[in-house]
């Protein structure tokens, strides 16, 4: 261990106010750099789950849908999400996953665009693949065509044909991240709507979404927000927008006055018209509950330390691992960064295997990629220092036992 690194990360972390913040979640001795695929539990959910299993819905039972306040949680716990996407209240609504909440985004964007003229969607080319996926058949239902383009090459493909873009905040693989205000501005300029993807950024850094005149945007809480395993997704239809939004899946909870039931569709106003059918209480609750981690905490800080973390670990990664052994596909302009690194190496597999082994649980995206997400809410900078330091270790293992030329050609 270099005595210089571990006396630096240890001055970081007494000099970090939020160090505090990792006491709220149930964590062991393993370095966890995986809240960008799943954050950590924060430690007094179980606790609110149980009380919503045992009372509300072994007391209260049907009750709880109005005198638990179950019915507004999709809204409610939407404008708990929304101060730290830079939404004001009325905008966010939970449900769904997030591909269903693409779907609803895309759809909805075409028709408020409402001109046949525009044949186009165009969508990030290094998209996570279910954007992609639901983007394609979205489009086909609505008459109009996917045009796959790098977020980098964007302006030069807007037109009068487009209709609609999605792009992703920040990239799942790459940890790349793109100039929300300056493409909204762009997609503008051409008379298209912005679609966003924030499941890599919400939680991480901040989005400004109301401050930039976002259009619409979808996002999961199961990464940086915490809200644990298939936690409800979330839908930000813009205030100017709500009033034309046609969502593609009216479900009776979207309905003006559920209750009536009658057999002719009219949609509530607001975010509401976002909803689709009955909410999954059970995780909407634990990631309400979830939400609590962000009370006092200001998403300003947790960017600042997330850059941090991350210039640390990289500085890090290039003392302790062998000159050559990893690329990093992760920017090093802060500009351009999200809460990641991602770094790529031969015999990808095995190394993120063997880090796991020794305590240090980073993920594999196939089939050289590893990547190394950083949870300013519970990782410091001891964990960065030592997530390094076990990958020098494991990579110079690694490379002893390839072949000479095999290591020399492969980074
Ligand atoms: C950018 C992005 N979009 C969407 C998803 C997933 O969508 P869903 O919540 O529907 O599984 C992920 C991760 O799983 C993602 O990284
Ligand atoms: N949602 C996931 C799941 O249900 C299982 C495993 C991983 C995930 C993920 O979130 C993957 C993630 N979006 C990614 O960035 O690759």
């Amino acid at each position: 261990m270099s005595e210089s690194l571990a006396a630096k990360a240890a001055a970081l972390d007494a000099a970090d106010e939020l160090a505090g913040a990792r006491g709220l979640f149930a964590l062991d001795d393993a370095v966890y750099l995986d809240g960008n695929s799943l954050g950590a539990l924060p430690a007094h959910v179980p606790d609110r789950i149980a009380d919503v299993v045992r009372r509300q819905w072994g007391q209260l039972r049907i009750r709880s849908w109005t005198e638990g306040d179950w019915w507004t949680a999709p809204e409610r716990i939407g404008d708990r999400i929304a101060p730290l996407v830079g939404a004001a209240p009325g905008q966010i609504v939970v449900g769904d996953s997030t591909s269903v909440n693409v779907f609803k985004a895309v759809v909805g964007a075409v028709r408020l665009t409402a001109d046949p003229a525009r044949t186009d969607v165009l969508v990030d080319a290094t998209t996570f693949p279910t954007d992609g996926y639901i983007a394609e058949s979205a489009a086909r239902m609505t008459g109009r065509r996917i045009v796959p383009v790098a977020p980098g090459e964007l302006a030069g493909a807007l037109g009068p044909a487009t209709a609609a873009v999605l792009l992703n905040h920040v990239d799942y693989r790459s940890g790349r991240l793109h100039d929300l205000p300056s493409l909204t501005a762009a997609v503008h300029e051409a008379g298209a709507l912005a679609v966003w993807d924030l499941c890599h950024s919400a939680g991480a850094l901040p989005v400004g979404l109301d401050a930039h005149g976002v259009d619409l945007a979808v996002g999961c809480t199961y990464k940086y927000l915490n809200g644990g395993p298939g936690a409800p997704a979330y839908l930000y239809v813009a205030h100017r927008h709500q009033a034309a939004f046609d969502t593609p899946l009216p479900g009776w909870t979207s309905h003006r006055d559920p209750f009536a039931m009658t057999p002719g569709y009219a949609a509530a106003d607001g975010a509401v018209r976002g909803r689709v059918g009955t909410p999954d209480i059970l995780s909407m609750l634990a990631l309400e509950a979830a939400l609590d981690v962000w009370d006092g905490v200001s998403v300003d800080t947790v960017r600042a330390k997330s850059l941090a973390l991350t210039d640390f670990f990289l500085e890090c990664v290039a003392a302790y691992v062998p000159a050559g052994a990893v690329t990093s596909l992760t920017p090093a302009a802060h500009a351009e960064r999200g809460s990641q690194v991602a770094l790529s190496c031969a015999d990808a597999p095995r190394v993120m295997d063997e880090l796991i082994a020794r305590g240090v649980i980073g993920d594999l995206r196939r089939p050289d990629v590893l990547r190394f997400g950083f949870t300013p809410l519970y990782v410091g900078f001891a964990d960065a220092e030592r997530a390094a330091r076990v990958l020098g270790e494991v990579l110079s293992e690694v490379r002893a036992e390839m072949p000479a030329e095999v290591a020399a050609e492969r980074p």
